[in-house]
């Protein structure tokens, strides 16, 4: 047993003071996790859009200050009483979409989205309506129920999954949700028939992972939109059939009628992995009239509102979106670190960067600029 077991750990941790700020590293404490609760040594994270998203003062839910944080695996340190799904010693990854498997969500087998916790993971709390978190002298919040920008964290007993313990925590961590929400996207919430065509905007993390998802389901044509022409290359290595750069069209064709021209009428499924609402409309209006769906993944920004013309429904497309990919992460995990270790599912080639915790603050620059997929921290070796 860790000689910490039932005492607060002070570690080091990125806090987000205020929106729009850079991360400060800070020594913080984190106490012990009460009943039900589990706490991480966390060793890896990424560093997700969502992340930079809250911190710009984007989120309506965004609070300060807080320890951000989501895509994350470590180790466990110690559990609350009454936990019985991870014990200490055990490699997990964080949950930020939980699984009670007793709700009225979990129970009706329609979706992921767990309803046990969501009121106080959203104002940025620990079920009991308390923060573990403390800098300064002042409690901190915390984010999507996870928090993997500390070095010790706590978190629900239901947002924690133990996975296979030889699999390396540096690339498992990517699974806590780009990853795994594109390519859920595909063989989960859309499940892609084979044969069918698939537009896919945005070439990021989770574009990317759609791509993957498409191949698994064996979708026909696969294409990538996106403004960056250096996706090309990308969207080309992970399996798209074909590119197109809506910036570059000529005869000022739209990328509606460009995909529908592609398509003969229109694309069977299309994902929004970017975020922009008039991209969004763009996906859902270059669907097949009758059954094409329209799949939103990206988040936007508060105030942003999405619109079309409801004959585009009338007429039979179909508008829908997830969280996580709609993969419900304490009975789902474990399969897909199996398809990583066997090499069905690609992770390392997301890493195109890594960071120490007390260079997080790169890792958010690099993001922005274009040419990073993900970022891993390293929490553990500064
Ligand atoms: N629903 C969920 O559960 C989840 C949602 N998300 C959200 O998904 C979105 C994608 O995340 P991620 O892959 O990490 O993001 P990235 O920024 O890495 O990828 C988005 C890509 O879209 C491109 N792009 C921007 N504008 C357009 C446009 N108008 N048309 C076509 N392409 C465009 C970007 O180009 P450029 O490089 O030039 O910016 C970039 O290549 C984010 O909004 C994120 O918050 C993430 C995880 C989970
Ligand atoms: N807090 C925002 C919405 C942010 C959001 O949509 N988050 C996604 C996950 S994005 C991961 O990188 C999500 O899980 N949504 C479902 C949920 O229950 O939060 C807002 O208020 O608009
Ligand atoms: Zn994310
Ligand atoms: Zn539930």
């Amino acid at each position: 047993m860790a000689d910490t077991v039932g005492k607060t750990i002070t570690c080091k941790a990125a806090v987000a003071w205020e929106a729009g700020k850079d991360l400060s590293i800070e020594d913080i404490e984190v106490a012990p996790p009460q009943a039900h609760e589990v706490r991480i040594q966390i060793y890896y994270t990424g560093v997700c859009h969502t992340d930079a998203y809250t911190l710009s003062g984007k989120d309506p839910e965004g609070a300060f200050p807080i320890v951000l944080g989501h895509e994350g695996a470590g180790i466990v340190e110690s559990v609350g009483e009454g936990v019985t799904n991870v014990k200490p010693g055990d490699t997990v990854v964080a949950l930020y979409t939980p699984e009670c498997k007793e709700c009225k969500f979990c129970k009706s087998g329609k979706t992921n989205l767990c309803g046990k916790i969501r009121a106080t993971q959203g104002k940025g709390v620990m079920p009991d309506g308390t923060s573990r978190f403390k800098a300064r002298g002042k409690d901190l919040l915390h984010f999507m129920g996870t928090s993997t920008f500390s070095q010790y964290t706590v978190v629900a007993d239901i947002s924690v999954v133990a996975v296979q313990p030889d699999a390396p925590m540096d690339r498992t961590c990517l699974l806590g949700c780009g990853i795994t929400t594109g390519y859920g996207a595909a063989t989960i919430t859309a499940n892609v028939e084979e044969g069918s065509n698939v537009a896919i905007f945005g070439a990021g993390c989770v574009g990317l992972s759609v791509i993957q998802g498409a191949i698994k389901n064996k979708a026909g044509k696969i294409i990538v939109v996106d403004v960056n022409p250096t996706k090309e290359e990308w969207a080309k290595k992970f399996g798209a059939t074909d590119f197109v750069n809506p910036t570059k069209l000529e005869g000022g064709q739209t990328i509606v009628d460009k995909l529908i021209e592609m398509t003969d009428g229109g694309c069977d499924y299309t994902f929004d992995c970017t975020g922009n609402v008039t991209v969004m409309r763009a996906a859902l209006e270059a669907c097949h009239k009758g059954w094409g769906q329209s799949i939103i993944i990206g988040v936007a920004a508060a105030g942003q509102e999405i619109s079309t013309r409801p004959f585009q429904l009338v007429t039979g497309r179909v508008w829908k979106g997830c969280a996580f990919g709609g993969v419900k992460g304490r009975s789902q995990m474990k399969g897909l670190v199996s398809d990583y270790l066997d090499g069905k599912l690609k992770v390392d080639e997301f890493i195109t960067h890594r960071e120490t915790l007390p260079q997080i603050n790169t890792a958010f620059e690099q993001m922005k600029a274009g040419d990073c997929i993900r970022c891993v921290v390293d929490m553990k070796n500064l």
